[in-house]
Protein backbone atom coordinates (compact mmCIF):
# COMPACT_ATOMS: atom_id res chain seq x y z
CA UNK A 1 0.00 0.00 0.00
CA UNK A 2 1.43 3.40 -1.01
CA UNK A 3 2.15 5.91 1.76
CA UNK A 4 0.18 9.00 0.64
CA UNK A 5 2.02 11.22 3.39
CA UNK A 6 5.15 11.04 0.69
CA UNK A 7 2.74 13.01 -1.61
CA UNK A 8 0.79 15.67 0.83
CA UNK A 9 2.84 18.74 -0.69
CA UNK A 10 0.91 17.79 -4.18
CA UNK A 11 -2.37 18.70 -5.30
CA UNK A 12 -3.87 15.63 -5.58
CA UNK A 13 -7.52 16.63 -6.12
CA UNK A 14 -7.18 17.92 -9.96
CA UNK A 15 -4.30 15.19 -10.75
CA UNK A 16 -4.25 13.60 -14.11
CA UNK A 17 -2.03 10.89 -15.53
CA UNK A 18 0.06 14.08 -17.24
CA UNK A 19 0.77 16.30 -14.52
CA UNK A 20 3.45 18.62 -15.20
CA UNK A 21 7.35 18.33 -14.06
CA UNK A 22 6.71 21.17 -11.26
CA UNK A 23 4.47 19.06 -9.52
CA UNK A 24 6.91 15.93 -8.97
CA UNK A 25 10.12 18.30 -9.03
CA UNK A 26 12.25 18.56 -5.64
CA UNK A 27 12.16 22.14 -6.16
CA UNK A 28 15.54 23.31 -4.14
CA UNK A 29 18.71 20.83 -5.08
CA UNK A 30 21.90 20.85 -3.96
CA UNK A 31 23.96 23.09 -6.55
CA UNK A 32 27.69 23.82 -6.83
CA UNK A 33 29.21 27.20 -8.72
CA UNK A 34 31.37 27.20 -11.43
CA UNK A 35 34.10 28.40 -9.47
CA UNK A 36 33.78 25.74 -6.72
CA UNK A 37 36.15 22.91 -6.08
CA UNK A 38 36.37 19.43 -7.59
CA UNK A 39 37.03 18.41 -4.12
CA UNK A 40 33.91 20.67 -2.40
CA UNK A 41 31.76 19.11 -5.27
CA UNK A 42 33.00 15.47 -4.74
CA UNK A 43 32.56 15.97 -1.07
CA UNK A 44 29.14 16.99 -1.84
CA UNK A 45 27.94 14.35 -4.02
CA UNK A 46 29.34 11.57 -1.37
CA UNK A 47 27.82 13.46 1.69
CA UNK A 48 24.56 12.94 0.15
CA UNK A 49 24.59 9.96 -1.57
CA UNK A 50 23.50 11.85 -5.07
CA UNK A 51 24.86 10.81 -8.45
CA UNK A 52 24.73 14.43 -10.00
CA UNK A 53 24.74 18.18 -9.34
CA UNK A 54 23.74 21.48 -11.28
CA UNK A 55 26.18 24.02 -11.80
CA UNK A 56 24.81 27.68 -11.11
CA UNK A 57 25.52 30.84 -11.59
CA UNK A 58 24.83 33.05 -8.77
CA UNK A 59 22.12 34.42 -9.99
CA UNK A 60 20.69 30.39 -9.90
CA UNK A 61 21.16 30.27 -14.03
CA UNK A 62 22.56 26.72 -15.20
CA UNK A 63 25.65 27.19 -16.35
CA UNK A 64 26.20 22.70 -16.54
CA UNK A 65 26.32 19.54 -14.56
CA UNK A 66 28.50 17.92 -12.66
CA UNK A 67 28.45 14.06 -12.32
CA UNK A 68 30.40 10.85 -10.39
CA UNK A 69 31.23 10.08 -14.28
CA UNK A 70 33.08 13.53 -15.24
CA UNK A 71 35.06 13.46 -11.66
CA UNK A 72 36.26 10.43 -12.38
CA UNK A 73 37.22 11.40 -16.12
CA UNK A 74 38.64 14.65 -14.45
CA UNK A 75 40.97 13.19 -12.15
CA UNK A 76 42.16 10.32 -14.86
CA UNK A 77 43.09 13.42 -16.99
CA UNK A 78 45.37 14.04 -13.79
CA UNK A 79 43.05 17.33 -12.56
CA UNK A 80 43.68 17.92 -8.72
CA UNK A 81 40.63 18.57 -6.52
CA UNK A 82 41.70 22.36 -6.70
CA UNK A 83 40.65 22.84 -9.93
CA UNK A 84 37.11 24.80 -10.19
CA UNK A 85 34.55 22.89 -11.74
CA UNK A 86 33.68 24.99 -14.48
CA UNK A 87 36.80 23.43 -16.01
CA UNK A 88 35.41 19.82 -16.11
CA UNK A 89 31.77 20.47 -15.92
CA UNK A 90 29.17 18.85 -18.70
CA UNK A 91 27.63 21.24 -20.97
CA UNK A 92 25.90 19.20 -22.92
CA UNK A 93 23.04 17.56 -21.38
CA UNK A 94 19.80 17.62 -21.02
CA UNK A 95 16.95 19.81 -19.16
CA UNK A 96 13.28 19.86 -18.61
CA UNK A 97 10.68 22.89 -18.82
CA UNK A 98 8.54 22.78 -15.09
CA UNK A 99 5.34 22.58 -17.54
CA UNK A 100 6.58 19.35 -19.45
CA UNK A 101 4.32 15.97 -18.86
CA UNK A 102 6.26 14.15 -15.87
CA UNK A 103 6.84 11.15 -18.22
CA UNK A 104 9.41 13.24 -20.64
CA UNK A 105 11.29 12.76 -17.94
CA UNK A 106 11.61 9.05 -18.39
CA UNK A 107 14.41 9.93 -21.10
CA UNK A 108 16.73 10.69 -18.20
CA UNK A 109 20.39 9.48 -18.40
CA UNK A 110 22.37 11.66 -15.76
CA UNK A 111 20.78 10.71 -12.27
CA UNK A 112 19.23 14.08 -12.52
CA UNK A 113 17.53 16.22 -14.53
CA UNK A 114 17.39 19.77 -14.22
CA UNK A 115 14.29 21.80 -14.58
CA UNK A 116 15.09 25.31 -16.02
CA UNK A 117 12.69 28.09 -16.84
CA UNK A 118 12.52 30.01 -20.52
CA UNK A 119 15.85 32.06 -19.14
CA UNK A 120 17.47 29.07 -18.00
CA UNK A 121 17.12 29.55 -14.17
CA UNK A 122 17.20 26.85 -12.37
CA UNK A 123 13.83 26.04 -10.67
CA UNK A 124 14.76 22.20 -9.72
CA UNK A 125 15.43 19.07 -10.65
CA UNK A 126 14.06 15.61 -11.27
CA UNK A 127 15.83 12.59 -10.03
CA UNK A 128 14.70 8.80 -10.32
CA UNK A 129 13.46 8.94 -6.57
CA UNK A 130 10.54 11.53 -8.04
CA UNK A 131 10.18 9.31 -10.89
CA UNK A 132 9.57 6.11 -8.66
CA UNK A 133 7.50 8.38 -6.60
CA UNK A 134 5.03 9.70 -9.69
CA UNK A 135 5.06 5.80 -10.73
CA UNK A 136 3.83 4.43 -7.65
CA UNK A 137 1.37 7.39 -7.13
CA UNK A 138 -0.20 6.36 -10.92
CA UNK A 139 -0.29 2.80 -9.87
CA UNK A 140 -2.48 3.63 -7.00
CA UNK A 141 -4.44 5.82 -8.68
CA UNK A 142 -5.16 3.14 -11.03
CA UNK A 143 -5.98 0.92 -8.11
CA UNK A 144 -8.75 3.20 -6.86
CA UNK A 145 -9.82 4.02 -10.45
CA UNK A 146 -10.52 0.22 -10.35
CA UNK A 147 -12.10 0.37 -7.50
CA UNK A 148 -14.36 2.93 -7.72
CA UNK A 149 -15.51 1.34 -11.52
CA UNK A 150 -15.88 -1.95 -9.02
CA UNK A 151 -18.17 -0.30 -6.68
CA UNK A 152 -20.07 1.54 -9.80
CA UNK A 153 -20.80 -1.72 -11.26
CA UNK A 154 -21.95 -3.43 -7.77
CA UNK A 155 -24.22 -0.18 -7.23
CA UNK A 156 -25.69 -0.63 -10.73
CA UNK A 157 -25.73 -4.67 -10.33
CA UNK A 158 -28.06 -3.65 -7.20
CA UNK A 159 -30.73 -1.67 -8.71
CA UNK A 160 -33.84 -3.03 -8.90
CA UNK A 161 -34.27 -1.74 -12.20
CA UNK A 162 -32.53 -2.09 -15.19
CA UNK A 163 -29.91 -0.30 -16.93
CA UNK A 164 -28.32 -0.34 -20.13
CA UNK A 165 -25.23 1.54 -21.34
CA UNK A 166 -24.09 1.92 -24.97
CA UNK A 167 -21.39 4.21 -26.79
CA UNK A 168 -22.22 5.75 -29.59
CA UNK A 169 -21.71 3.23 -32.20
CA UNK A 170 -24.77 1.79 -30.15
CA UNK A 171 -22.60 -0.99 -28.75
CA UNK A 172 -23.53 -1.75 -25.17
CA UNK A 173 -21.01 -1.19 -23.14
CA UNK A 174 -22.99 -1.81 -18.90
CA UNK A 175 -25.81 -4.00 -18.75
CA UNK A 176 -26.58 -4.22 -15.27
CA UNK A 177 -27.96 -7.83 -13.20
CA UNK A 178 -31.76 -6.74 -13.19
CA UNK A 179 -31.53 -5.97 -16.90
CA UNK A 180 -30.23 -9.79 -17.52
CA UNK A 181 -32.51 -11.40 -15.24
CA UNK A 182 -35.07 -9.70 -17.50
CA UNK A 183 -33.75 -10.46 -20.60
CA UNK A 184 -32.66 -14.05 -19.42
CA UNK A 185 -29.04 -13.77 -20.99
CA UNK A 186 -25.74 -13.42 -19.53
CA UNK A 187 -24.14 -10.13 -19.43
CA UNK A 188 -21.12 -11.67 -20.87
CA UNK A 189 -23.04 -12.67 -23.89
CA UNK A 190 -24.59 -9.52 -24.58
CA UNK A 191 -22.09 -6.76 -24.08
CA UNK A 192 -20.12 -5.73 -27.37
CA UNK A 193 -23.34 -6.14 -28.95
CA UNK A 194 -25.76 -3.69 -30.89
CA UNK A 195 -28.67 -2.73 -28.50
CA UNK A 196 -31.03 -3.24 -31.55
CA UNK A 197 -30.17 -6.85 -31.17
CA UNK A 198 -30.44 -7.22 -27.63
CA UNK A 199 -33.57 -5.42 -26.80
CA UNK A 200 -36.45 -5.33 -28.60
CA UNK A 201 -38.37 -1.78 -29.83
CA UNK A 202 -35.47 -0.05 -28.11
CA UNK A 203 -34.84 3.36 -29.57
CA UNK A 204 -31.85 4.06 -27.76
CA UNK A 205 -29.86 4.01 -31.18
CA UNK A 206 -32.13 6.97 -32.31
CA UNK A 207 -31.03 8.81 -28.86
CA UNK A 208 -28.14 8.30 -29.64
CA UNK A 209 -28.17 9.83 -32.91
CA UNK A 210 -29.93 13.08 -32.00
CA UNK A 211 -29.12 13.46 -28.52
CA UNK A 212 -32.88 14.00 -27.09
CA UNK A 213 -33.72 12.52 -23.76
CA UNK A 214 -37.22 10.52 -24.02
CA UNK A 215 -38.43 10.03 -19.91
CA UNK A 216 -41.67 7.59 -19.67
CA UNK A 217 -42.30 6.19 -22.52
CA UNK A 218 -43.66 2.62 -22.81
CA UNK A 219 -41.80 -0.06 -24.68
CA UNK A 220 -42.88 -3.84 -25.39
CA UNK A 221 -40.08 -6.03 -24.00
CA UNK A 222 -40.99 -9.74 -23.92
CA UNK A 223 -44.81 -9.38 -24.59
CA UNK A 224 -44.75 -6.73 -21.52
CA UNK A 225 -45.58 -2.84 -21.50
CA UNK A 226 -42.90 -1.38 -19.81
CA UNK A 227 -42.40 1.86 -18.85
CA UNK A 228 -38.45 2.85 -20.04
CA UNK A 229 -36.47 6.50 -19.84
CA UNK A 230 -33.75 6.80 -22.66
CA UNK A 231 -31.06 9.44 -21.55
CA UNK A 232 -28.22 11.00 -23.88
CA UNK A 233 -24.59 11.06 -22.40
CA UNK A 234 -22.98 14.23 -23.45
CA UNK A 235 -18.75 15.08 -22.71
CA UNK A 236 -19.20 18.78 -24.19
CA UNK A 237 -21.73 19.31 -26.85
CA UNK A 238 -20.77 15.74 -28.30
CA UNK A 239 -23.33 13.06 -27.43
CA UNK A 240 -20.62 9.77 -26.37
CA UNK A 241 -23.22 7.38 -25.38
CA UNK A 242 -26.82 6.95 -23.71
CA UNK A 243 -28.58 5.06 -20.81
CA UNK A 244 -31.46 3.17 -21.02
CA UNK A 245 -33.50 2.58 -18.06
CA UNK A 246 -36.49 0.23 -17.03
CA UNK A 247 -38.17 2.26 -14.63
CA UNK A 248 -40.61 -0.52 -13.78
CA UNK A 249 -40.78 -4.24 -14.08
CA UNK A 250 -43.86 -4.02 -15.54
CA UNK A 251 -46.54 -1.86 -16.41
CA UNK A 252 -48.98 -3.56 -13.71
CA UNK A 253 -46.63 -1.75 -11.38
CA UNK A 254 -47.15 1.11 -11.65
CA UNK A 255 -51.03 0.28 -12.27
CA UNK A 256 -50.21 -0.71 -8.50
CA UNK A 257 -48.70 2.94 -6.98
CA UNK A 258 -51.41 4.83 -9.59
CA UNK A 259 -54.37 2.46 -7.76
CA UNK A 260 -52.69 3.49 -4.55
CA UNK A 261 -52.29 6.78 -5.06
CA UNK A 262 -55.91 6.73 -6.49
CA UNK A 263 -57.07 4.80 -3.44
CA UNK A 264 -55.47 7.19 -1.22
CA UNK A 265 -57.01 10.31 -2.73
CA UNK A 266 -60.63 8.69 -3.29
CA UNK A 267 -60.70 7.18 0.23
CA UNK A 268 -63.24 4.91 -0.91
CA UNK A 269 -65.27 2.58 1.66
CA UNK A 270 -63.85 -1.07 2.25
CA UNK A 271 -67.25 -1.87 0.84
CA UNK A 272 -66.70 0.11 -2.45
CA UNK A 273 -66.48 -2.16 -6.32
CA UNK A 274 -65.63 -0.27 -9.15
CA UNK A 275 -65.82 -3.50 -11.11
CA UNK A 276 -68.13 -3.98 -14.32
CA UNK A 277 -70.59 -6.93 -13.88
CA UNK A 278 -68.65 -8.73 -15.60
CA UNK A 279 -66.04 -8.84 -12.91
CA UNK A 280 -68.48 -8.64 -10.14
CA UNK A 281 -70.06 -11.65 -11.45
CA UNK A 282 -66.77 -13.58 -10.77
CA UNK A 283 -65.72 -11.87 -8.29
CA UNK A 284 -68.43 -12.66 -5.97
CA UNK A 285 -67.65 -16.46 -6.37
CA UNK A 286 -65.09 -15.53 -3.25
CA UNK A 287 -66.65 -14.92 -0.63
CA UNK A 288 -65.46 -12.41 2.07
CA UNK A 289 -65.47 -8.60 2.35
CA UNK A 290 -62.76 -8.35 4.69
CA UNK A 291 -60.12 -5.88 4.48
CA UNK A 292 -57.95 -8.43 3.50
CA UNK A 293 -60.01 -10.04 0.66
CA UNK A 294 -61.34 -6.59 -1.05
CA UNK A 295 -57.78 -5.25 -1.30
CA UNK A 296 -57.11 -9.18 -2.83
CA UNK A 297 -60.19 -8.47 -4.96
CA UNK A 298 -59.17 -5.39 -6.27
CA UNK A 299 -55.37 -6.57 -7.33
CA UNK A 300 -56.72 -9.93 -9.38
CA UNK A 301 -58.96 -7.74 -11.65
CA UNK A 302 -55.66 -4.90 -12.10
CA UNK A 303 -53.95 -8.32 -12.60
CA UNK A 304 -56.64 -9.42 -14.83
CA UNK A 305 -56.52 -6.58 -17.62
CA UNK A 306 -52.71 -7.55 -17.88
CA UNK A 307 -50.76 -10.27 -19.45
CA UNK A 308 -47.99 -10.20 -16.57
CA UNK A 309 -47.40 -13.20 -14.37
CA UNK A 310 -48.64 -12.95 -11.49
CA UNK A 311 -47.31 -15.02 -8.18
CA UNK A 312 -50.43 -16.23 -5.64
CA UNK A 313 -48.99 -17.03 -2.30
CA UNK A 314 -50.69 -18.07 1.05
CA UNK A 315 -51.92 -21.20 3.26
CA UNK A 316 -53.19 -24.14 1.88
CA UNK A 317 -57.26 -23.74 1.28
CA UNK A 318 -56.71 -20.04 1.41
CA UNK A 319 -58.57 -19.68 -2.18
CA UNK A 320 -55.23 -19.19 -4.47
CA UNK A 321 -56.97 -21.21 -7.30
CA UNK A 322 -59.90 -19.49 -6.99
CA UNK A 323 -58.16 -16.24 -7.50
CA UNK A 324 -56.11 -17.60 -10.01
CA UNK A 325 -59.68 -19.06 -11.97
CA UNK A 326 -61.08 -15.07 -11.01
CA UNK A 327 -58.11 -13.31 -13.12
CA UNK A 328 -58.07 -15.74 -15.77
CA UNK A 329 -62.08 -15.03 -16.52
CA UNK A 330 -61.48 -11.20 -16.35
CA UNK A 331 -58.59 -11.77 -18.41
CA UNK A 332 -58.07 -10.88 -22.58
CA UNK A 333 -57.08 -14.54 -21.99
CA UNK A 334 -61.00 -15.73 -21.11
CA UNK A 335 -61.74 -17.29 -24.16
CA UNK A 336 -58.93 -19.56 -23.95
CA UNK A 337 -58.56 -22.31 -21.65
CA UNK A 338 -57.35 -22.54 -17.84
CA UNK A 339 -54.80 -25.46 -17.38
CA UNK A 340 -54.03 -26.21 -14.13
CA UNK A 341 -50.80 -27.71 -13.00
CA UNK A 342 -49.78 -29.03 -9.60
CA UNK A 343 -46.27 -29.28 -9.27
CA UNK A 344 -46.36 -31.29 -6.52
CA UNK A 345 -48.57 -33.91 -7.19
CA UNK A 346 -47.00 -35.45 -10.55
CA UNK A 347 -44.14 -37.46 -10.64
CA UNK A 348 -40.48 -35.47 -10.85
CA UNK A 349 -40.21 -38.15 -13.90
CA UNK A 350 -43.40 -37.90 -15.40
CA UNK A 351 -43.52 -33.76 -15.28
CA UNK A 352 -41.56 -32.88 -17.99
CA UNK A 353 -43.48 -34.53 -20.22
CA UNK A 354 -46.73 -33.26 -18.75
CA UNK A 355 -45.55 -29.74 -19.19
CA UNK A 356 -44.22 -29.91 -22.55
CA UNK A 357 -45.32 -33.07 -23.83
CA UNK A 358 -43.48 -35.39 -26.29
CA UNK A 359 -42.71 -36.51 -29.97
CA UNK A 360 -43.91 -40.60 -31.45
CA UNK A 361 -41.24 -42.31 -30.69
CA UNK A 362 -39.46 -40.08 -27.90
CA UNK A 363 -39.75 -43.25 -25.73
CA UNK A 364 -40.94 -47.05 -25.56
CA UNK A 365 -44.51 -45.99 -24.89
CA UNK A 366 -44.69 -43.01 -26.32
CA UNK A 367 -48.59 -42.63 -28.03
CA UNK A 368 -48.73 -42.50 -31.74
CA UNK A 369 -48.94 -39.48 -32.75
CA UNK A 370 -47.46 -37.49 -29.80
CA UNK A 371 -48.72 -36.02 -27.20
CA UNK A 372 -49.42 -31.70 -26.93
CA UNK A 373 -48.34 -30.76 -22.78
CA UNK A 374 -49.76 -28.78 -20.62
CA UNK A 375 -48.39 -26.03 -22.22
CA UNK A 376 -49.67 -25.89 -25.55
CA UNK A 377 -52.75 -26.69 -24.32
CA UNK A 378 -52.79 -23.84 -22.39
CA UNK A 379 -52.16 -21.93 -25.98
CA UNK A 380 -54.22 -18.24 -25.87
CA UNK A 381 -55.03 -19.22 -22.25
CA UNK A 382 -53.81 -19.34 -18.91
CA UNK A 383 -51.43 -22.24 -17.45
CA UNK A 384 -51.79 -21.89 -13.56
CA UNK A 385 -48.57 -23.89 -12.20
CA UNK A 386 -49.71 -25.17 -8.34
CA UNK A 387 -47.34 -25.39 -5.95
CA UNK A 388 -44.72 -24.09 -8.04
CA UNK A 389 -42.19 -24.40 -4.92
CA UNK A 390 -42.13 -27.80 -5.20
CA UNK A 391 -40.75 -28.38 -8.62
CA UNK A 392 -37.84 -30.12 -8.93
CA UNK A 393 -34.81 -27.82 -9.98
CA UNK A 394 -34.23 -29.29 -12.89
CA UNK A 395 -37.42 -28.51 -14.01
CA UNK A 396 -37.51 -24.73 -12.81
CA UNK A 397 -34.56 -23.94 -15.50
CA UNK A 398 -36.77 -25.46 -18.48
CA UNK A 399 -39.72 -23.67 -16.78
CA UNK A 400 -37.47 -20.52 -16.91
CA UNK A 401 -36.72 -20.82 -20.70
CA UNK A 402 -40.42 -21.25 -21.52
CA UNK A 403 -41.00 -18.00 -19.35
CA UNK A 404 -38.10 -16.29 -21.11
CA UNK A 405 -38.67 -17.33 -24.41
CA UNK A 406 -42.45 -18.02 -24.80
CA UNK A 407 -41.84 -21.07 -26.89
CA UNK A 408 -41.65 -24.84 -26.10
CA UNK A 409 -40.19 -27.82 -27.37
CA UNK A 410 -41.69 -31.21 -27.26
CA UNK A 411 -39.68 -34.49 -25.38
CA UNK A 412 -38.04 -36.06 -28.44
CA UNK A 413 -38.82 -33.54 -31.22
CA UNK A 414 -36.96 -30.52 -32.38
CA UNK A 415 -39.88 -28.40 -33.71
CA UNK A 416 -40.18 -25.34 -31.40
CA UNK A 417 -43.53 -23.51 -31.13
CA UNK A 418 -44.21 -20.36 -30.30
CA UNK A 419 -47.22 -20.13 -27.51
CA UNK A 420 -49.45 -17.02 -25.62
CA UNK A 421 -50.24 -17.73 -22.43
CA UNK A 422 -50.58 -15.95 -19.10
CA UNK A 423 -49.01 -17.69 -16.53
CA UNK A 424 -50.20 -17.79 -12.73
CA UNK A 425 -48.00 -19.36 -10.49
CA UNK A 426 -49.21 -20.39 -6.79
CA UNK A 427 -47.17 -21.58 -3.38
CA UNK A 428 -47.85 -22.03 0.17
CA UNK A 429 -44.18 -22.22 0.84
CA UNK A 430 -41.72 -19.12 1.53
CA UNK A 431 -39.83 -18.56 -1.66
CA UNK A 432 -37.70 -15.86 -0.60
CA UNK A 433 -36.46 -18.36 1.80
CA UNK A 434 -35.98 -21.05 -0.52
CA UNK A 435 -34.20 -18.71 -3.27
CA UNK A 436 -31.89 -17.39 -0.23
CA UNK A 437 -31.31 -21.76 0.68
CA UNK A 438 -30.54 -22.14 -2.81
CA UNK A 439 -33.94 -24.97 -2.86
CA UNK A 440 -35.44 -22.43 -5.87
CA UNK A 441 -34.00 -20.60 -8.95
CA UNK A 442 -33.64 -16.63 -7.96
CA UNK A 443 -34.05 -15.76 -11.74
CA UNK A 444 -37.08 -18.25 -12.09
CA UNK A 445 -38.54 -16.27 -8.76
CA UNK A 446 -38.13 -13.40 -9.99
CA UNK A 447 -39.36 -13.90 -13.79
CA UNK A 448 -43.18 -15.69 -11.79
CA UNK A 449 -43.05 -12.66 -8.61
CA UNK A 450 -43.96 -9.82 -11.00
CA UNK A 451 -47.12 -9.17 -9.69
CA UNK A 452 -47.58 -10.66 -5.85
CA UNK A 453 -51.27 -11.46 -4.82
CA UNK A 454 -50.47 -12.85 -1.18
CA UNK A 455 -54.06 -14.35 0.53
CA UNK A 456 -53.97 -14.21 4.21
CA UNK A 457 -54.98 -17.01 6.45
CA UNK A 458 -58.72 -17.25 7.71
CA UNK A 459 -57.34 -16.34 11.32
CA UNK A 460 -56.37 -13.13 9.84
CA UNK A 461 -59.72 -12.16 8.71
CA UNK A 462 -62.31 -13.60 11.28
CA UNK A 463 -65.13 -11.56 9.86
CA UNK A 464 -64.98 -13.64 6.74
CA UNK A 465 -65.86 -16.90 8.68
CA UNK A 466 -69.54 -16.42 9.21
CA UNK A 467 -70.21 -15.59 5.23
CA UNK A 468 -68.61 -18.89 4.76
CA UNK A 469 -69.78 -20.70 6.77
CA UNK A 470 -73.33 -19.37 5.69
CA UNK A 471 -72.76 -19.68 2.14
CA UNK A 472 -71.38 -23.30 2.29
CA UNK A 473 -74.23 -24.58 4.57
CA UNK A 474 -76.72 -22.63 1.74
CA UNK A 475 -75.26 -24.88 -0.65
CA UNK A 476 -74.76 -28.11 0.85
CA UNK A 477 -78.43 -27.97 2.15
CA UNK A 478 -79.61 -27.24 -1.29
CA UNK A 479 -77.12 -29.88 -2.93
CA UNK A 480 -78.53 -32.41 -0.67
CA UNK A 481 -81.99 -31.54 -0.61
CA UNK A 482 -82.18 -30.99 2.93
CA UNK A 483 -83.99 -27.83 5.17
CA UNK A 484 -81.22 -25.21 5.27
CA UNK A 485 -80.43 -25.40 8.92
CA UNK A 486 -79.14 -21.99 11.06
CA UNK A 487 -75.56 -21.47 12.93
CA UNK A 488 -76.46 -20.03 16.40
CA UNK A 489 -74.84 -16.93 17.62
CA UNK A 490 -72.86 -18.74 20.33
CA UNK A 491 -71.85 -21.35 17.69
CA UNK A 492 -70.77 -19.08 15.22
CA UNK A 493 -68.48 -17.39 18.14
CA UNK A 494 -66.88 -20.46 18.77
CA UNK A 495 -65.74 -20.80 15.01
CA UNK A 496 -65.16 -17.37 14.83
CA UNK A 497 -62.58 -18.37 17.82
CA UNK A 498 -61.33 -21.58 15.78
CA UNK A 499 -57.89 -21.52 13.98
CA UNK A 500 -58.94 -22.73 10.58
CA UNK A 501 -55.15 -24.15 9.92
CA UNK A 502 -56.85 -25.49 6.77
CA UNK A 503 -58.78 -22.59 5.90
CA UNK A 504 -61.95 -22.55 3.71
CA UNK A 505 -61.19 -25.95 2.50
CA UNK A 506 -61.89 -27.19 6.24
CA UNK A 507 -64.42 -24.81 6.55
CA UNK A 508 -66.12 -26.62 3.74
CA UNK A 509 -65.70 -30.44 5.36
CA UNK A 510 -67.04 -29.07 8.32
CA UNK A 511 -70.50 -27.37 6.49
CA UNK A 512 -70.86 -30.37 4.57
CA UNK A 513 -70.55 -33.10 7.96
CA UNK A 514 -72.83 -30.10 9.70
CA UNK A 515 -75.87 -30.22 6.78
CA UNK A 516 -75.74 -34.18 7.39
CA UNK A 517 -75.18 -34.83 11.14
CA UNK A 518 -77.12 -31.87 12.77
CA UNK A 519 -81.08 -32.76 13.61
CA UNK A 520 -82.40 -29.62 14.51
CA UNK A 521 -82.94 -26.51 12.55
CA UNK A 522 -80.45 -24.81 14.45
CA UNK A 523 -76.64 -25.71 14.82
CA UNK A 524 -75.72 -25.03 18.74
CA UNK A 525 -72.73 -25.39 20.17
CA UNK A 526 -72.55 -29.38 21.17
CA UNK A 527 -73.30 -30.22 17.83
CA UNK A 528 -69.83 -28.65 16.94
CA UNK A 529 -67.30 -31.40 16.29
CA UNK A 530 -65.25 -32.23 20.00
CA UNK A 531 -61.61 -31.02 18.26
CA UNK A 532 -62.99 -27.72 17.39
CA UNK A 533 -64.51 -27.07 21.13
CA UNK A 534 -61.66 -27.99 23.11
CA UNK A 535 -58.69 -26.28 20.74
CA UNK A 536 -60.82 -23.22 21.31
CA UNK A 537 -60.90 -23.61 24.76
CA UNK A 538 -56.92 -24.55 24.85
CA UNK A 539 -56.38 -21.61 23.52
CA UNK A 540 -58.12 -19.36 25.60
CA UNK A 541 -56.50 -21.57 28.57
CA UNK A 542 -60.79 -22.30 29.68
CA UNK A 543 -62.56 -25.79 29.38
CA UNK A 544 -65.35 -26.41 27.18
CA UNK A 545 -67.63 -25.55 29.78
CA UNK A 546 -66.54 -21.87 30.65
CA UNK A 547 -66.03 -21.06 26.73
CA UNK A 548 -69.71 -21.82 26.66
CA UNK A 549 -71.08 -20.17 29.80
CA UNK A 550 -68.46 -17.19 28.32
CA UNK A 551 -69.75 -16.73 25.37
CA UNK A 552 -73.39 -17.19 26.93
CA UNK A 553 -72.50 -14.07 29.23
CA UNK A 554 -71.52 -12.31 26.06
CA UNK A 555 -74.65 -12.88 24.37
CA UNK A 556 -76.83 -12.03 27.22
CA UNK A 557 -75.14 -8.86 27.28
CA UNK A 558 -75.83 -8.12 23.60
CA UNK A 559 -79.48 -8.61 24.21
CA UNK A 560 -79.56 -6.82 27.06
CA UNK A 561 -78.11 -3.72 25.24
CA UNK A 562 -80.19 -4.51 21.85
CA UNK A 563 -83.52 -4.41 23.86
CA UNK A 564 -82.35 -0.86 26.20
CA UNK A 565 -81.43 0.78 22.58
CA UNK A 566 -84.90 0.00 20.87
CA UNK A 567 -86.73 0.91 24.19
CA UNK A 568 -84.81 4.29 23.76
CA UNK A 569 -85.47 4.33 19.83
CA UNK A 570 -89.61 3.95 20.47
CA UNK A 571 -89.65 6.10 23.64
CA UNK A 572 -90.48 3.07 25.96
CA UNK A 573 -93.26 1.89 23.88
CA UNK A 574 -92.91 -2.03 24.36
CA UNK A 575 -95.39 -2.65 21.53
CA UNK A 576 -93.03 -0.90 19.04
CA UNK A 577 -90.46 -2.48 20.28
CA UNK A 578 -91.08 -5.68 20.02
CA UNK A 579 -92.13 -4.67 16.63
CA UNK A 580 -88.96 -3.56 15.90
CA UNK A 581 -87.16 -6.42 17.48
CA UNK A 582 -89.94 -9.00 15.78
CA UNK A 583 -90.52 -10.74 18.50
CA UNK A 584 -93.98 -11.07 20.55
CA UNK A 585 -94.80 -8.90 23.21
CA UNK A 586 -94.62 -11.99 25.83
CA UNK A 587 -91.32 -13.28 24.97
CA UNK A 588 -89.83 -9.11 25.23
CA UNK A 589 -91.75 -8.66 28.74
CA UNK A 590 -89.89 -12.05 29.56
CA UNK A 591 -86.80 -10.83 28.70
CA UNK A 592 -86.95 -8.01 29.96
CA UNK A 593 -87.41 -9.51 33.55
CA UNK A 594 -84.39 -11.81 32.96
CA UNK A 595 -82.50 -8.62 32.50
CA UNK A 596 -83.79 -6.69 35.26
CA UNK A 597 -85.16 -3.87 32.69
CA UNK A 598 -88.36 -3.84 34.47
N1 LIG B 1 -63.05 -16.97 -0.60
C1 LIG B 1 -63.58 -18.13 -1.02
N2 LIG B 1 -64.86 -18.18 -1.39
C2 LIG B 1 -65.41 -19.33 -1.79
N3 LIG B 1 -64.75 -20.49 -1.86
C3 LIG B 1 -63.48 -20.50 -1.51
C4 LIG B 1 -62.82 -19.33 -1.08
N4 LIG B 1 -61.56 -19.62 -0.80
C5 LIG B 1 -61.41 -20.93 -1.03
N5 LIG B 1 -62.55 -21.47 -1.47
C6 LIG B 1 -62.79 -22.89 -1.74
O1 LIG B 1 -61.95 -23.58 -0.81
C7 LIG B 1 -61.33 -24.70 -1.42
C8 LIG B 1 -59.84 -24.51 -1.34
O2 LIG B 1 -59.47 -23.40 -2.14
P1 LIG B 1 -58.27 -23.42 -3.15
O3 LIG B 1 -58.08 -24.78 -3.75
O4 LIG B 1 -58.39 -22.28 -4.08
O5 LIG B 1 -57.11 -23.15 -2.11
P2 LIG B 1 -55.55 -23.14 -2.37
O6 LIG B 1 -55.05 -21.97 -1.61
O7 LIG B 1 -55.28 -23.21 -3.81
O8 LIG B 1 -55.11 -24.45 -1.62
P3 LIG B 1 -53.81 -25.38 -1.86
O9 LIG B 1 -52.62 -24.55 -1.51
O10 LIG B 1 -54.03 -26.49 -0.89
O11 LIG B 1 -53.86 -25.78 -3.28
C9 LIG B 1 -61.84 -24.74 -2.83
O12 LIG B 1 -62.96 -25.65 -2.86
C10 LIG B 1 -62.34 -23.35 -3.11
O13 LIG B 1 -63.41 -23.36 -4.01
Amino acid sequence: MLNYEAFDHLPFDHLHIDTPVEKWMTPEPYVVHPYQTLKEATDLLNAHHIYSVPVVSDQRTLLGLITKSTLIQAFFKSCNLETPVSYVMETEFATISPKDKIDKAIQMRDGCLPVVDSDKKLLGIITRTDILKANAFYLQYFRDTIDHVEILKLVLNSAYEGVVVIDQTCKIIEFNEAYCRFVGKSRDAIIGKDVREVIENTRLHIVVKNGTEERGFIQRIQGHDMIVHRIPIFNGKKVVGAIGMLIFQDVTQLYHILGRVHDARQKPSENEFVFSERDLYHLNKIIGTSAAMLSAKRLAKKAAVTPATVLITGESGTGKEVFAQAIHDMSAFSDGPLISVNCAAIPENLLETELFGYEEGAFTDARRGGKPGRFEQADNGTIFLDEIGDMPLLMQAKILRVLQERVVERVGGTNRKKINVRIIAATNRDMESMVESGQFREDLYYRINIIRLHLPPLRERTEDIPKLINHFIHQYSSAFGIAEKKVSKAAMLILQAYNWHGNVREIINLCEMLVCLTEQAEISPEDLPKNIRHKVAAAHQLSVDEVESNIKAVMDQQEKLLILETLKQTSGNKAAAARLLNIQRSTLYMKMKKHNLQ
